[in-house]
């Protein structure tokens, strides 16, 4: 359970960390604001990817999906700051799909949570393994990371791709290959 008091009470030393007047008028409803908002962005903690990817339909034909271009936000656990891009997955059915949007609900179950871009990735491609059971699953996930561009090595536009397999895509050079042409249209 997301705890609200202790949010509130660590944004305000934070602020008074800065040299900050806590109790000034743009501040005194901040640390309230901020707590709110990690019910939101933190959200994922508390929800299960399975709930989304429990309700299937069944297919004749066992031909790939890929659902592309699947905007997120996430925060990474280094800084605490957002990354963000898109998320490109593709899966090859076992008999059973689910419906598209599950798809990106799913990439939110993980990105509302503090993150690494890879084991973002990586449970992402675990939950379709373990919920959907397809015949292989491939996700990359493409973004950019504001602990990155805005503070540190500063960098701005730089991008960071990670990619991962399960299954059949992890021995298949020729679906890993469908994958990109897919994503390249
Ligand atoms: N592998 C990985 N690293 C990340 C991710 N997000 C942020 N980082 C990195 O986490 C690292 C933390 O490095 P540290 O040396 O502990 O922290 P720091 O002194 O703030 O590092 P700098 O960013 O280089 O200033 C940095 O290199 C970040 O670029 C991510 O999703 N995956
Ligand atoms: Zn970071």
């Amino acid at each position: 359970m997301i705890n609200q008091d202790k949010i509130r009470e660590g944004v305000r030393l934070i602020l008074e960390g800065i040299g900050e007047d806590v109790n000034r008028e743009g501040l005194i409803e901040t640390p309230d604001r901020i707590a709110r908002m990690y019910t939101e962005i933190a959200g994922g903690m508390e929800e299960d990817a399975a709930a989304h990817l429990n309700k299937r339909f069944h297919v004749d034909s066992n031909e790939m999906v890929l659902e592309k271009d699947i905007v997120f936000f996430s925060t990474c656990e280094h800084h605490m700051l957002p990354f963000f891009g898109k998320a490109h997955i593709a899966y090859i059915p076992n008999g059973e799909v689910v419906g598209l949007s599950k798809i990106a609900r799913t990439v939110e179950v993980f990105a509302r949570r503090l993150q690494l871009q890879e084991q973002l990735t990586a449970q992402i491609a675990d939950a379709f393994m373990d919920n959907l059971h397809p015949q292989g699953v491939m996700v990359m996930i493409e973004a950019e990371h504001t602990c990155m561009t805005m503070r540190g090595i500063k960098k701005p536009g730089s991008r960071t791709v990670t990619v991962t397999t399960r299954g059949v895509f992890k021995e298949s050079e020729q679906l890993q290959n469908t994958f990109y042409q897919m994503l390249r249209q």
